[in-house]
């Protein structure tokens, strides 16, 4: 039976360049659900889809995919497990001097050995699922920035994928094209049974489509639970700065520092 967890990370602590970023964390992330991950910058969220991809091995604690140790596992079963986790980068740029259809034939031609017909088949069904099966022939360079992170994604789709992660999918783009990705993620997640996790700037249009939530601040999970229990957590000041994009607030201002009249001290000296 399949478990309702499809994903789990126990007790997962990770510094880089010697700062703490993760102290003792643990996240579920259900099956078939989309599960925002927010966080001001710099917090460590796209290190943590890095270290669910394994390209970055964890310092302590688990990761299960299906029930699976994927933390510590063989390279072998690190591939398997890869080759179901797509992920959409917002850097993830396209091949300039592929098509559009040559880049979302990419992973196919990398993983199978497909006849061009069924190749054919699959690519212009991922470009479908995306709306731009029209666009098919055109080169990066002649899409707009909200086409090309729809042909993005439609390659991260390619190898069909269980789960799938977004870095920023949303980021730059005008209103529409922002709600052509929103209702996109949400109707990929429903109609491909996907399980995806977003990490996200974009507070409100993210947590419009989002069952689950996991907010980061200071090495921690600050806040997590469904939508609306994140949204009814009103004494939960750091958490409410967050969401309301507060200046003043718990999260300082300036980043840690020695006192001003000794920095001031050591210029003049
Ligand atoms: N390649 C790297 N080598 C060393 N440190 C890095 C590297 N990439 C990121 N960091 C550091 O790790 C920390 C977390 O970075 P990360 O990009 O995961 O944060 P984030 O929450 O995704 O930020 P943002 O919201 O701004 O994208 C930051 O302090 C960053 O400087």
């Amino acid at each position: 039976m399949k478990q309702l967890n499809h994903l789990v990370i126990k007790q997962l602590s990770f510094s880089r360049n010697e700062r703490l970023l993760f102290d003792n964390l643990d996240f579920n992330f259900e099956r078939g659900k989309i599960t925002a991950i927010l966080g001001p910058s710099g917090i460590g969220k796209t290190t943590l889809l890095k270290l669910i991809g394994g390209q970055l091995p964890v310092d302590s604690g688990e990761i299960l995919f299906n029930d699976q140790a994927i933390h510590n596992c063989s390279e072998k079963v690190r591939y398997q497990a890869r080759k179901k986790m797509g992920m959409l980068f917002q850097s993830g740029a396209l091949f300039n001097e592929l098509s559009v259809f040559e880049n979302v034939a990419f992973p196919l031609r990398e993983h199978f050995k497909l006849d061009e017909s069924l190749l054919s088949t699959l690519v212009l069904m991922k470009l479908e699922a995306v709306g731009l099966r029209g666009a098919k022939d055109l080169k990066p360079s002649e899409l707009s920035g909200g086409m090309a992170r729809r042909v993005a994604l439609a390659r991260a789709i390619a190898l069909d994928p269980e789960l799938i992660m977004y870095d920023e999918p949303f980021t730059g783009q005008d209103p529409i094209s922002m709600n052509v990705l929103l209702k996109l993620v949400k109707e990929l997640n429903k109609t491909l049974g996907l399980t995806s996790i977003i990490v996200s700037h974009d507070v409100n249009e993210v947590l419009s489509i989002a069952d689950n939530v996991y907010v980061l601040a200071d090495k921690r999970i600050i806040a997590k639970g469904s939508v609306d229990e994140i949204f009814k957590q009103t004494d939960n000041a750091l958490l409410q700065q967050f969401l309301l994009g507060k200046s003043e607030g718990p999260v300082p201002f300036h980043f840690k520092a020695p006192r001003f009249c000794d920095d001031l001290e050591k210029a003049n000296r």
